[in-house]
């Protein structure tokens, strides 16, 4: 049970995270700390917070939790800014999509307290954006993973874990390094083909013809190009060399399966849609079966 939790960026994943706790009983009082006031009003409206903050002094008083939940880029002002008010029993996390850079800027920003911030990341979310998409069932049997430090108290993270498991999620715990790899190639990747594409496509003299005519399939590929640029400019920048040699090994499969075009090469073109379909039909099972978390481990480095 937490007493007060601070959410830091009431959008999706902050709201979405302050309506499940609150579904499940497991929070007193949510505090909102928020950089637009109509963000802040549509939070109050819809019962995610129940007091607007107008500084991080009022907001920290008392609290048990706080959730950053604003883009990645902000990490280190974010939590600069609330240092002098942390108080020794509150815990700080976080929700940003990657995890070397917001360690470093938590670091950097929080020195001897570091050991109060235990990094997280739900692995749940949508193109839509902002307090009114959010929503209590959002992390249901999805997954939240944690990158704990060396300097956290088990207390503090268990507390972060606690809170998620209390959403509805599934904690795996990751080093950072790892999950930064993993998820350039699953999740950050996949953001820039598909802001990419329609970016190529809008740019053609004929864009309008072309869009008139795209139907499920482009919808599907694209649906993720409807995401907040502002969020996703601050994710491929903080996750930039690994982003970087994830798209140099797509440019290359790319260009693979353009000489087998080139070459009229069927057998060898099917061979390789077979192969990616028998994978992405093992994912789905996988999936749907609930993959168990994998063993805790540390970066080595
Ligand atoms: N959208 C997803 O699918 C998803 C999934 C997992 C994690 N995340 C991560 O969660 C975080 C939030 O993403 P989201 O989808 O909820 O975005 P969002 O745009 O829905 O919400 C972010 C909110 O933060 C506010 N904000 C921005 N800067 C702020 C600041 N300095 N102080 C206070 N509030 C501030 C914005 O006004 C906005 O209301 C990001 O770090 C993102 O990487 C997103
Ligand atoms: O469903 C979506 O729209 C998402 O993009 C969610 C998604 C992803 O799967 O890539 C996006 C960013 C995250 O950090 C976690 C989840």
């Amino acid at each position: 049970m937490i007493g007060r939790l601070v959410i830091v960026g009431t959008g999706l994943i902050g709201g979405s995270f302050a309506l499940a706790l609150k579904a499940a009983g497991q929070v007193g009082r949510v505090a909102a700390l928020e950089r637009s006031p109509q963000a802040l009003a549509r939070a109050l409206e819809r019962g995610i917070a129940d007091e607007a903050c107008a500084t991080p002094e009022q907001a920290l008083r008392g609290a048990d939790l706080v959730l950053l939940a604003a883009p990645v880029g902000q990490t280190g002002a974010l939590l600069a800014s609330l240092l002098p008010h942390l108080e020794p029993h509150t815990v700080v996390t976080d929700a940003g999509s990657t995890k070397c850079d917001v360690v470093a800027a938590a670091r950097a920003a929080l020195g001897e307290r570091i050991g109060q911030f235990v990094p997280g990341h739900p692995i749940a979310g949508s193109e839509a954006n902002g307090p009114d998409a959010a929503w209590a069932g959002l992390y249901g049997g999805k997954k939240a993973v944690l990158t704990p430090l060396p300097e956290n108290d088990p207390a503090a993270v268990e507390r972060v874990a606690g809170a998620w498991r209390a959403c509805g999620a599934l904690v795996h715990t990751l080093s950072a390094g790892d999950h930064d790899r993993v998820f350039a190639a699953v999740s950050h990747l996949p953001h820039l083909l598909a802001y990419a594409l329609v970016d190529d496509i809008a740019a053609r003299p004929h864009a309008g013809m072309l869009f008139q005519y795209a139907a499920s399939g482009f919808r599907d590929f694209t649906r993720i190009a409807g995401s907040s640029p502002e969020m996703w400019r601050d994710i491929s920048l903080a996750n930039r060399d690994a982003l970087l040699a994830e798209l140099d090994a797509y440019l290359a499969q790319l260009n693979s399966l353009r000489a087998m075009l080139a070459a009229a090469d069927g057998r060898a073109l099917e061979t390789v849609f077979a192969s990616a379909q028998r994978a992405r039909q093992a994912w789905l099972d996988a999936i749907e079966a609930g993959s168990p978390p994998l063993p805790p481990h540390r970066d080595t480095e």
